[in-house]
């Protein structure tokens, strides 16, 4: 089992990372001072909960607790207000008080919205992470949580950091291929923002990944978590520091809410997006190697590293407006300058980026 911190004063947490710890849940949650007097609500989507959440409201309800659980529909289409909505119905018919938690097992999408309940309902509760997919190592830790809007994606949302995450790598096993891929794409990302050393590890291991090896896995998220818990420790709120996090997002994020949240996996679109940056940085004078090997990797993870040809590019221009870095109506951007290194640019010209859209599309139609 490995374990990580993040140094947020009274609100630190850990992470725990390791195989078979669903087991183990409730001394977990004992051990973080989680009451038992009040019950617990456990959100786990249409995949996730006929596979765990009967063990885990077991394991929980052996060790005391009252638990109560809401499913909703797999998808990045859950992350809604409406959906929001119906989960406080929940949360009140179950009678979720001040002194309960909500448990967040599943993916993202699960965590980001699960978390969101947490931070709404009687004006912010408790809450733990249960992560069940790659991508997760990313979206457990750091306190975002949010809903999309059909105009812009997490535009709806708050900080709010779970009481700690515990991370069951035995349920990775059962992912399925495209989601084992999208959620490779954040575990690059931490390497091309932090740690040049890691980009070339994933790519010698690529294959080991997509084939859910348990020690290249739990070696990956540690590594992914560790980027990821040092730079919410020195930045929470997103004043400077964190905005790295958000390489490729810009374009990604577009796509997705272009897309229409049903389409592309948001690994996949930051992907996508990431490649756009590599070719920003490139126009900032970057070294050619900085895109070659972030498409090679990338590739080598399974992942889209061009635009499918029925995106409109003016439509992903003007869902790229919405993106939340723009300040005082310039666009900002993360820009590789080397492998493991970024910088934050603002004033980005629309028209190069309007150029590179259209580049990432021409790439797929020359495919
Ligand atoms: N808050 C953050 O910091 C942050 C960071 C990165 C991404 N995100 C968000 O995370 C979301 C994407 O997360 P995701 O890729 O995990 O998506 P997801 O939660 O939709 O999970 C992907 C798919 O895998 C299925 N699944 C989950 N666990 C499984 C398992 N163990 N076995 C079988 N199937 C399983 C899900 O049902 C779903 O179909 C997006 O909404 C994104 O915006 C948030
Ligand atoms: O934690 C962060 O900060 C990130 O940017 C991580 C991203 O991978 C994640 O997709 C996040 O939800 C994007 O944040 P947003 O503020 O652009 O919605
Ligand atoms: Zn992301």
């Amino acid at each position: 089992m490995r374990e990580l911190t993040v140094d947020l004063g009274e609100r630190s947490y850990p992470i725990y990372i390791g195989q078979g710890l669903l087991d183990q849940a409730a001394s977990y949650f004992q051990k973080h001072n989680i009451g038992n007097k009040s019950p617990l609500l456990i959100i786990a989507d249409s995949n996730v909960a006929p596979r765990y959440l009967a063990k885990l409201e077991q394991v929980l309800q052996a060790g005391g607790y009252k638990t109560a659980s809401a499913v909703v529909p797999a998808g990045e289409s859950s992350k809604s207000l409406a959906m929001l909505g119906d989960l406080v119905g929940k949360a009140l018919d179950a009678g979720l008080d001040r002194k309960s938690a909500i448990v967040a097992l599943g993916g993202g999408v699960v965590g980001d919205l699960a978390g969101f309940v947490a931070a709404s309902y009687m004006r912010g509760i408790k809450f733990v992470q249960v992560p069940t997919t790659i991508l997760a190592h990313d979206s457990s830790v750091g306190g975002k949580v949010a809903v999309n809007h059909p105009q812009a994606k997490n535009i709806i949302g708050a900080f709010h950091q779970p009481e700690f995450v515990l991370y069951d790598l035995n349920t990775l096993q059962t992912l399925p291929p495209r989601d084992v891929s999208s959620g490779l794409s954040e575990v690059v990302k931490h390497g091309l923002i932090w740690d040049a050393s890691f980009v070339d590890w994933c790519e010698a291991n690529a294959e080991k990944l997509l084939a859910l090896d348990p020690d290249s896995l739990g070696y990956a998220l540690y590594k992914g978590c560790s980027v990821k818990a040092a730079v919410v420790s020195e930045d929470e709120k997103e004043m400077g520091l964190r905005a790295i996090l958000n390489l490729g997002h810009t374009i990604g994020h577009a796509i997705e809410a272009v897309a229409g949240y049903n389409e592309m996996q948001h690994g996949e679109a930051i992907s996508i997006g990431m490649i756009g940056s590599a070719k920003l940085g490139l126009r900032y004078g970057a070294p050619e190697e900085v895109y070659t090997k972030t498409k090679r990797v990338l590739a080598k993870c399974g992942l889209p590293v061009s635009l499918p040809k029925h995106y409109d590019v003016d439509a992903i221009m003007a869902a790229m407006m919405h993106d939340k870095k723009f300040k005082e109506g310039t666009m900002v951007f993360v820009v590789p300058t080397a492998i493991g290194k970024v910088e934050i640019k603002s004033d980005v010209s629309v028209e190069w980026m309007k150029e590179i859209v259209e580049e990432l599309k021409l790439e797929a139609e020359q495919i």
